[in-house]
């Protein structure tokens, strides 16, 4: 009998380790049937979709490979599965849209922890929940191609663990009593655990922006860096995008989480990850992962 070519031994070897990874993760929790496919990919595909940053580094020469923050947060497949369970929706476990508010005392008053999504007009908040929300597909979140589509705080609630909420864009055609709804919002509401602040990973860091980093300084706001609509660049691209933000936050910030998220609301690439902190940062994973 021939001996496998080393490559195709190689291959064979991830393959056996990743069947036993699903039946792990399959054991110990219900895994819901779309991440059970996950599951299934080969596992170039499964790094793609659920590791993007670690995707991107296999093309870094090895020199520029500390430069990127990319597993400060680092959970295994049985956490991302775990992470899945809280954004599937069930008759026990309700994912819904609450109410919407122009101003921080009409918000609803909710003692569960809550992260927002702030960012440009047009960047991708709106869908980025969507896609959070995609096992929940009766909640109805609203995107539109015109940007300064969402003029209200929404809230949505997600089972008994934790609260979303999708704001306005900042920048152009943004509502006008934006400053006061969103300023006061982010500097009083209390159980505010995180803001993920979402940048377009086509263009990178604009102006309009800054100011908006700049506030999550000033405030001194735990906040994330979210990079948007990745499907849209070539690798190339986004690889220069994302080194370039990263070393900006390196460089240039206080409050913000070292690790970038990159995800696509077409792709769905980095949507599992980003699930995972939310529920790791909410305090709803089992074993707390360090962040
Ligand atoms: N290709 C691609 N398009 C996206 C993605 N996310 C959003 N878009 C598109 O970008 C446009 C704006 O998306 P929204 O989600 O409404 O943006 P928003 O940040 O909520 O905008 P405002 O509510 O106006 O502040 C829509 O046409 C979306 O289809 C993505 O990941 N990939
Ligand atoms: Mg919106």
């Amino acid at each position: 009998m021939k001996m496998a070519a080393p490559g195709l031994r190689h291959g064979m070897r991830r393959l056996l380790e990743v069947s036993a990874a699903l039946g792990r993760v399959c054991r110990a929790y219900s895994t819901s049937q779309a991440f059970a496919e996950v599951l299934r990919l080969p596992r170039r595909q499964l790094t793609k979709l659920v590791y993007p940053l670690q995707d991107l580094e296999q093309h870094l020469a090895p020199d520029a490979r500390s430069d990127l923050c990319l597993r400060v947060f680092d959970p295994s497949l049985e956490d991302l599965a775990r992470a899945e369970s809280f954004f599937t929706a069930s008759p026990r476990n309700r994912i819904e849209y609450l109410s919407s508010a122009v101003r921080l005392d009409h918000a609803p008053d909710l003692p569960r922890p809550e992260v927002c999504f702030i960012g440009r007009s047009n960047v991708g908040k709106s869908s980025l929940i969507k896609a959070l929300f995609s096992l929940a597909p009766e909640v109805e979140v609203r995107v539109s191609q015109k940007p300064g589509h969402t003029k209200k705080m929404n809230f949505f609630k997600v089972g008994k663990y934790f609260t979303l909420v999708d704001m306005p864009g900042y920048g152009y055609r943004a509502p006008e009593d934006f400053v006061d709804m969103v300023e006061t919002y982010l500097k009083e509401r209390r159980n505010l655990k995180r803001t993920f602040l979402l940048v377009d990973s086509v263009v990178g860091i604009t102006k309009t922006d800054n100011i908006a980093i700049e506030m999550c300084e000033e405030f001194a706001l735990p906040y994330v860096m979210v990079l948007t609509k990745t499907d849209k660049s070539s690798k190339g691209h986004l690889l220069k995008q994302v080194l370039q933000i990263q070393k900006f936050v390196n460089m240039q910030t206080q409050g913000c989480f070292p690790q970038l998220f990159p995800v696509s609301a077409v792709t769905h690439s980095g949507i599992h990850l980003l699930k995972c902190f939310i529920a790791n940062i909410t305090g709803n994973l089992d074993s707390q992962l360090p962040v």
